[in-house]
């Protein structure tokens, strides 16, 4: 029973229709992303980079992304329903209406764009544009329903984050900024579909063709494998250009080390839980590897 130290339901919903909104920006991933962007930042200026770019960058691409994640809960409110993982949703199961979910989702996309526009520079604000277009549009509304390569060509958006970064404070692109993003492209197959195998029969039952759905689970272990490898590459070659030191390259060979025996038994595919512990060890990892470059970078890399 409700008593007068309890709150109102009214003010109840109220936060609870908060809650939802914030749900649909799926904030753990941008707030990993934000991460990203922001080491991203920091490796584009030799010294500290300003904290009003900082500030106003971190602001526009977390509320760009945030715009992008609702606008695939919009998209996906009827996929969402089809599945264990995403049917308790905010639009799947009504809690909140769909005009609203629209019109909050094109807020915070026009409200980010707005601000990196306005605050930041052009640049950014077309590719965190482009990057939004890509994820919510292309990659929801088209590649996720149409082909198993729907997260490899729908992974270049989600691994923009530290180029946007770097865009933000330098206003140019180069070679270091397409490496750092190059690091998120090669890691979301493993990322992915490690946590696709354990979610194979919920994808095929809602009809969407990730890759274990239309090419079996032992070819997407392989896939992992090699994309796992393509990554450890990947990864060594801020040591290799001059653009990471000797902190970074024993914190990455260190993380490499675990990710890769994650993989290796993913491949091996005689532990049915490792999948899933891969998935969230795939979620350290990204983090561990833009932490070592950070921490490489002030380390070792800042001008004494
Ligand atoms: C096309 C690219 C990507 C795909 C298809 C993908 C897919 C997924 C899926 C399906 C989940 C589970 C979400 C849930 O159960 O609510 C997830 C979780 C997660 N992803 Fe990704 N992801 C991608 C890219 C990224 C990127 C670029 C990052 C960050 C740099 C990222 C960070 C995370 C994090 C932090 C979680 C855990 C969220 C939580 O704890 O609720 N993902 N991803
Ligand atoms: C501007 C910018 C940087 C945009 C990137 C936006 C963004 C939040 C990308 C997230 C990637 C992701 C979680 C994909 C999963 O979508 P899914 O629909 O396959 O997964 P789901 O079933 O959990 O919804």
């Amino acid at each position: 029973m409700r008593n007068a130290l309890m709150m109102p339901a009214r003010f109840e919903r109220v936060g609870e229709s908060w809650r939802d909104l914030l749900t649909l920006c799926k904030p753990r991933v941008v707030l990993v992303m934000l991460v990203c962007a922001l080491v991203g930042m920091a490796l584009a200026a030799p010294g500290l980079p300003s904290l009003a770019a900082v500030v106003n960058g971190l602001l526009g691409i977390g509320l760009a992304a945030g715009g992008a994640a609702a606008y695939n809960h919009v998209l996906d409110r009827k996929l969402d329903v089809l599945m264990a993982r995403t049917a308790r949703r905010p639009l799947a199961t009504r809690r909140l209406a769909t005009p609203l979910a629209l019109a909050w989702a094109t807020l915070l996309s026009v409200l980010g764009i707005g601000l990196l526009l306005w605050q930041v520079n052009a640049l950014t604000a077309w590719l965190t544009l482009a990057s939004l277009i890509g994820y919510a549009l292309i990659y929801t509304a088209f590649l996720k329903r149409a082909t198993p390569q729907n997260i490899v060509i729908g992974g270049v958006a989600g691994a923009a984050p530290p180029l946007l970064g770097w865009t933000a404070i330098t206003g140019s692109l180069g070679p270091e900024p397409l490496l750092l993003m190059l690091i998120i492209f090669a890691w979301t197959p493993p990322h992915f579909w490690a946590l696709a195998i354990h979610k194979r029969e919920e994808y095929a039952r809602a009809g969407v063709p990730m890759l274990p759905v239309t090419h079996g689970e032992a070819f997407t272990r392989l896939q992992i494998w090699l994309y796992a490898w393509l990554t450890l590459v990947v990864t060594l070659l801020p040591f290799v250009i001059g653009m990471s030191g000797a902190v970074y390259l024993v914190g990455v060979m260190a993380l490499n080390l675990r990710f890769m025996v994650w993989n290796y038994r993913v491949w091996r595919g005689q532990d049915p839980r490792a999948p899933l512990a891969a998935f969230w060890f795939s979620i350290r990892y990204i983090l561990g590897v833009f932490g070592v470059l950070l921490l490489d970078h002030y380390a070792v890399a800042w001008p004494w």
